[in-house]
C-alpha cells in the first residue's frame, strides 16, 4: 500500500474538495505527530520540530523550502532558535486537501 510520504501532490484547483470529516479522521491517524488548528475559519495541520540551535533549524527550513518547490505546495513556516513550526493547508480552497497530509508526511521524512 502506498504511504502518504510516497504520494505526489495533485494540482490544487480552486474547486477541489476539502477533505471530509471521515477522510480527516483517517488521514490524521497517518501523521500522529501533527495537530489540527483552525485559524480564521481555515483548518490547518501543524507540527513543532525542535532542534539543538538556530543553524539546524534553518537547515531544516531550507530543506522544507526545496520540498515545497518540488511539489509546488507551500507551508507556513516559523523558524526560531531551536524550533520550526510548520503549518500546512491549501490556500486555493481555504482548508485541508489530501495534498496537505501528503506534505506533512513528506515533511517528517526530512528528519531522516
Ligand atoms: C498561486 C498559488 O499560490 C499557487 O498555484 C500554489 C502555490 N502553492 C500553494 N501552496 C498551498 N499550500 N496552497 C495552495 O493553494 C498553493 N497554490
Amino acid at each position: 500500500m502506498t504511504t502518504l510520504s510516497e504520494m505526489k501532490c495533485e494540482a490544487c484547483q480552486a474547486d477541489a474538495p476539502k477533505v471530509t470529516e471521515a477522510e480527516l479522521a483517517e488521514l490524521i491517524r497517518m501523521i500522529p505527530d501533527w495537530g489540527v488548528e483552525v485559524r480564521d475559519g481555515i483548518m490547518q495541520l501543524e507540527r513543532v520540530y525542535k532542534f539543538k540551535n538556530f543553524k539546524l533549524a534553518m537547515a531544516f527550513t531550507n530543506k522544507l523550502a526545496d520540498l515545497a518547490e518540488e511539489e509546488f505546495h507551500h507551508p507556513g513556516i516559523l523558524t526560531e532558535w531551536g524550533k520550526v513550526t510548520v503549518t500546512w493547508w491549501s490556500h486555493s480552497i481555504k482548508g485541508l486537501h489530501k495534498n496537505d497530509f501528503i506534505m506533512a508526511a513528506k515533511t517528517d521524512q526530512l528528519l531522516d
